[in-house]
C-alpha cells in the first residue's frame, strides 16, 4: 500500500488551479475567530453554576415540569432509547442494523471488555462493515461515510486500539481531528474503550500541551489537531512519523476542504511510511471532496451512502415561519412552553445573534451556554463539558459546534438561522452535521428550522430537494401541534 499518491495528487492539484478552487475553504463567518465579539462573563452562559444554589424561579419551573405528566411522557419519548436501539439494530433499513456481534469481529478480549463496559451490545452497520476491512492483514485503506451518530468514532478507535503493539513504547497511530473539542472527545472514547488495555497509552497533540524539547513520546496513540500534530512530527520531532502504522482523518471532508487543514494533513502524510494505513471518516463528503479523497488514498475501500440515506429517519424535521428575529425568539419560547426539552442546541449564523439570543433566553430563565468562535479553545472545551454534564440545558452556538460533538441528551436542534455558505447558498453538509447533534445512535430527535424571509424559504426548499426529504411546517402558536410532534 502506498501513501505517496496523496502527495502526488496534491502536486497535481496544486498545478491544476481549477480543481483547487473547488476545494477552497468555505469561509464560514463564525469560524475564523477574528471578529471582536466578546462573551459577557457576567452572563449565565459564562457563569459557573454553584451547586445547590438554584433560584426560586428555577425551582418553580422544575416543579411545574415535574407535575406535568404530559411533559414527562413527551420527555421520555424523546429521551428513552434502549428499546428503540434494540429494534433499530434488528431493522435491515437502519444504519444501526447488524447481523454480527462484537465477538465475530474478533476484537482483542481487552477491547471486547471495553466495548461491553460502554454498554454497546452489537456493532452498528458502519462498525460491522468497516471493522473487518480495517483489521484485515495486510491493512487496507478506507474512506467511509456513515450518518451522524452511527458509531464512526467508535469504529476507528477500535481499529487504532487493535493495531498498536503495547510493547513498543513509541507512537504508532495518529488521529487528526479538525477541532480541539473533537480531539478531546475522541480521546475520551479511546480512554473508555481502552480501559481494560492499560498498556496502551494516549497523548493529546493539542494547543497548550507543551512538551520538553528533545523528548520522544512513549505513548502509542496520538490524537490532536493538524497544526500541533505537524509540529510534533516535524519541528519538535516528538514523534517519529516513519513508525506510524495507522493515520486517521476524522471529519475527513472538512480536513480536505479547508485549505489550512489540508496543507497540514498533507505535510504529515508525506512523512508517513508507504505501509501506513489511511482511514478517512465523515458523515458528509461533497462530490469534489470525494474525488480528491479517492486520489490521495491509494487503493481505498469505499463505503459511501446514497444521498437519500444521508438523513436519519429518527430525526423529524420541521420549519417555522417568522418575520424577524424577535418572532423567531417568540416561536422558540412557544416550543419551550409546550414540550419539555432535555437539552437543545441552537445554531445561529453570527456571533452577534448568538450572543443576543443567549441573553434573551437567560432572561426567560433558561440555563444557557454560549459557544462561539472567538472563545479560547480551552474555554470552548469547558463550555461543552458543562453542557455534556447537563449543567446548562441550552447551548447557543455558531457553526463552531456543528460537527461531531456527541451529547446524548440533545433531543432538539434549532436552526435559528439556516446554514449558508459565503455565497448565500444552502450549506447542505453543515445542515446535516447540525441536525445530527440530535438523534444520536437510535435516539429520536427534533430538528426545527426558523424561516424568516423569502430567501430563507428558498434555502429551506433547496435543502429539502438536496436530501429528497420533506421538512414539515410547524405552527408554533398551536401548542397541541407542538406537543403532537414530540409525542
Ligand atoms: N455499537 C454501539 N452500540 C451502542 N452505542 C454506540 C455504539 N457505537 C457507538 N455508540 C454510541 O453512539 C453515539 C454516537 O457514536 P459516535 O460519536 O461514534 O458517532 P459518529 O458516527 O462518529 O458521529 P458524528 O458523525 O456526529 O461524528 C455515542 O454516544 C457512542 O457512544
Amino acid at each position: 500500500m502506498a501513501t505517496d499518491s496523496w502527495a502526488q495528487a496534491v502536486d497535481e492539484q496544486e498545478a491544476a488551479a481549477e480543481s483547487i478552487s473547488n476545494l477552497q475553504i468555505k469561509e464560514k463567518p463564525e469560524e475564523n475567530g477574528t471578529a471582536a465579539y466578546a462573551t459577557d462573563p457576567s452572563s449565565s452562559a459564562a457563569k459557573p453554576e454553584s451547586k445547590g444554589e438554584k433560584s426560586t424561579d428555577d425551582d418553580d419551573k422544575e416543579d411545574k415540569a415535574a407535575q406535568s405528566l404530559l411533559n414527562k411522557l413527551i420527555r421520555n419519548n424523546l429521551v428513552n432509547t434502549t428499546n428503540q436501539v434494540e429494534v433499530l439494530q434488528k431493522d435491515p433499513n437502519s444504519p444501526l442494523y447488524s447481523v454480527k456481534s462484537f465477538e465475530e469481529l474478533r476484537l482483542k478480549p481487552q477491547l471486547l471488555q471495553g466495548v461491553y463496559a460502554m454498554g454497546f451490545n452489537r456493532p452498528s452497520k458502519i462498525q460491522e462493515t468497516a471493522l473487518p476491512m480495517m483489521l484485515a492483514e495486510p491493512p487496507q485503506n478506507l474512506i467511509a461515510q456513515s450518518q451522524s451518530g452511527t458509531g464512526k468514532t467508535a469504529a476507528f478507535v477500535l481499529a487504532m486500539l487493535s493495531h498498536v503493539d503495547p510493547n513498543n513504547k513509541y507512537p504508532q497511530c495518529l488521529c487528526v481531528s479538525p477541532t480541539y473539542e473533537l480531539a478531546l472527545q475522541t480521546g475520551k472514547v479511546i480512554e473508555q474503550m481502552g480501559k481494560y488495555y492499560p498498556e496502551v497509552k494516549l497523548v493529546y497533540a493539542i494547543r497548550g500541551n507543551k512538551l520538553q524539547r528533545g523528548m520522544k513520546l512513549q505513548e502509542q496513540i496520538v490524537i490532536g489537531t493538524p497544526g500541533t500534530m505537524l509540529d510534533w512530527c516535524s519541528k519538535f520531532k516528538f514523534i517519529d512519523p516513519k513508525k506510524i502504522r495507522v493515520f486517521v482523518l476524522d471529519e475527513a471532508d472538512v480536513m480536505i476542504a479547508t485549505q489550512g487543514h489540508q496543507d497540514q494533513s498533507i505535510r504529515i502524510q508525506r512523512m508517513l511510511p508507504k505501509s501506513c494505513q489511511m482511514l478517512l471518516f465523515s458523515a458528509t463528503f461533497e462530490e469534489s471532496v470525494w474525488n480528491f479523497a479517492q486520489r490521495i488514498v491509494p487503493d481505498p475501500n469505499i463505503i459511501k451512502l446514497k444521498r437519500e440515506e444521508e438523513t436519519l429517519d429518527t430525526i423529524k424535521q420541521y420549519y417555522v415561519l417568522c418575520n424577524c428575529k424577535e418572532e423567531k425568539f417568540q416561536a422558540l419560547c412557544n416550543i419551550y412552553g409546550a414540550i419539555t426539552i432535555a437539552q437543545a442546541m441552537i445554531f445561529c449564523h453570527t456571533r452577534k445573534t448568538a450572543g443576543w439570543l443567549a441573553g434573551e433566553l437567560s432572561r426567560e430563565g433558561h440555563q444557557v451556554a454560549l459557544l462561539s468562535g472567538e472563545m479560547q479553545v480551552e474555554q470552548r472545551a469547558a463550555v461543552i463539558e458543562r453542557f455534556r454534564d447537563g449543567k446548562e440545558k441550552v447551548l447557543v452556538t455558531t457553526n463552531v459546534c456543528a460537527r461531531g460533538i456527541d451529547v446524548e441528551q440533545v433531543s432538539v436542534v434549532i436552526n435559528f438561522d439556516l446554514p449558508v455558505d459565503k455565497d448565500g447558498n444552502p450549506d447542505n453538509e453543515t445542515y446535516l452535521h447540525r441536525i445530527g447533534r440530535t438523534g444520536r445512535f437510535g435516539k429520536r430527535g427534533l430538528a426545527i428550522n426558523m424561516v424568516d424571509s423569502k430567501m430563507s424559504m428558498n434555502i429551506l426548499n433547496r435543502i429539502q430537494e438536496h436530501f429528497s426529504k420533506r421538512i414539515e411546517k410547524l405552527d408554533t402558536d398551536d401548542l397541541d401541534e407542538i406537543e403532537k410532534i414530540a409525542s
